[in-house]
């Protein structure tokens, strides 16, 4: 590099990746991840899923089709900062209404061009996903001692509790999205909306849209939401969010909320951090994966119709299906490792999945899911 490099990504193990910095400017310690997708970068950067994260994108072309508000998946970017191989440029895209440094510089988040992220991306797949420290200076001083330490002194994401972190502070209805437009087209329209508790651990906004065109009246409580809570709004559904950190740190609230929830007769659909809670809660346990899952394109059997959908994933941790209750049947899995991608329960209208299905990358793939959790509360409303 002919400049002076402004930005550096120091690993725990000493490797230092210089580079050229945009966003804000400032020091992060998280944990590195790589993201294959190829579109997206303003919905991965504000999943909430994300937080004390930083992304590595193993697609080149971050930043060219600028930023677009109404495809924010939360009010801000939550990955504490990006890596990407060519700085961003000018963006071209006629929905665009900014650009990604501005963006991330009002926001408060940092990035780093200039990296060989597929040198990166190889030791985050030969060693685990690493604790680093990603710093952005102008005037390029970087005390790379303290950096490592920082590094490795850091705790890391197991044990770590942040759902409760990037939840809401109070309940809220949910207005966005509609059914008439949605999957109501052709259905009938005397029907009342279908009323949905969505417990936000730190849910996408899209999904949040997708239970609403799906046929949900969608009532958004806190993480650390009671039980009681819940019923005082006498659900006809439970919906249980994404969200970042570790599903066993959840385990003084949200897994016992979710195993008094279960004695109830009540449809219950949870996705990523969501369906991990929920195999906690049925007595299953979750495990911390070596480098994770991140990306557009994941294949994942159905094991029930043996279809194989494309789908949107983001987790670092899994549920161990050797630890499933005979009761609990694994419907899908990851046609990359084998690891678990879905649950039911059996006779009970209670599933979950590790993916994103509102994502869509498939596009379409994997949207019955909604359709089959609005089915599960219409069928118990007759
Ligand atoms: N997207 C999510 O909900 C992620 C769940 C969990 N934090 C994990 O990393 O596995």
């Amino acid at each position: 590099m002919a400049t002076k490099p402004t930005a550096c990504l120091v690993l725990a193990d000493g490797t230092v990746f210089y580079g050229r910095g945009f966003g804000a400017t400032g020091e992060v310690v998280a944990e590195l991840v790589f993201n294959t997708a190829m579109t997206g970068y303003q919905e991965i950067m504000t999943d909430p899923s994300y937080a004390s994260q930083v992304v590595t994108f193993t697609f080149p072309h971050i930043g060219n089709t600028g930023i677009t508000p109404e495809d924010d998946e939360a009010q801000d970017p939550v990955a504490s900062g990006i890596v990407v191989h060519w700085d961003p440029t000018a963006p071209s895209n006629w929905r665009s209404a900014g650009e990604l440094c501005d963006w991330m510089e009002r926001r408060g988040r940092i990035g780093i061009g200039g990296v060989d992220t597929r040198r990166l991306t190889r030791a985050i797949r030969q060693q685990g996903a690493p604790h680093v420290v990603l710093a952005h200076d102008p005037d390029g001083d970087f005390d790379l001692e303290a950096m490592i330490a920082r590094a490795r002194d850091w705790k890391g994401l197991v044990g770590l509790d942040l759902a409760k972190e990037v939840s809401c502070a109070q309940s809220y209805h949910w207005d966005e999205g509609s059914w008439e437009w949605g999957e109501g087209f052709g259905k009938n329209l005397e029907e009342k909306p279908f009323k949905v508790v969505a417990l936000d651990y730190g849910a996408k906004r899209n999904i949040l849209r997708s239970l609403v065109t799906h046929g949900a009246d969608v009532t958004v409580l806190p993480a650390t939401a009671t039980a009681e809570e819940v019923l005082a709004h006498e659900p006809e559904g439970v919906f249980l969010s994404n969200g970042p950190g570790d599903p066993a740190a959840t385990g003084s609230y949200a897994v016992p909320m979710i195993r008094e929830l279960l004695n109830r007769d009540l449809p219950i659909f949870g996705i990523c951090l969501g369906h991990q809670m929920l195999a906690l809660a049925l007595g299953a346990q979750t495990v911390k994966m070596s480098h994770g899952h991140h990306g557009a394109n994941h294949p994942v059997r159905d094991n029930e119709t043996g279809k194989v959908e494309i789908t949107s994933m983001n987790h670092g941790f899994a549920v161990d299906s050797q630890s499933l209750p005979k009761e609990v049947i694994e419907t899908h899995v990851s046609l990359f490792d084998g690891s678990n991608c879905g649950i039911r329960v059996a006779d009970k209208p209670v599933f979950s999945v590790q993916y994103h299905p509102e994502a869509a990358p498939g596009p379409q793939d994997s949207m019955y899911l909604f359709r089959r959790f609005v089915d599960s509360m219409r069928k118990r409303r007759v």
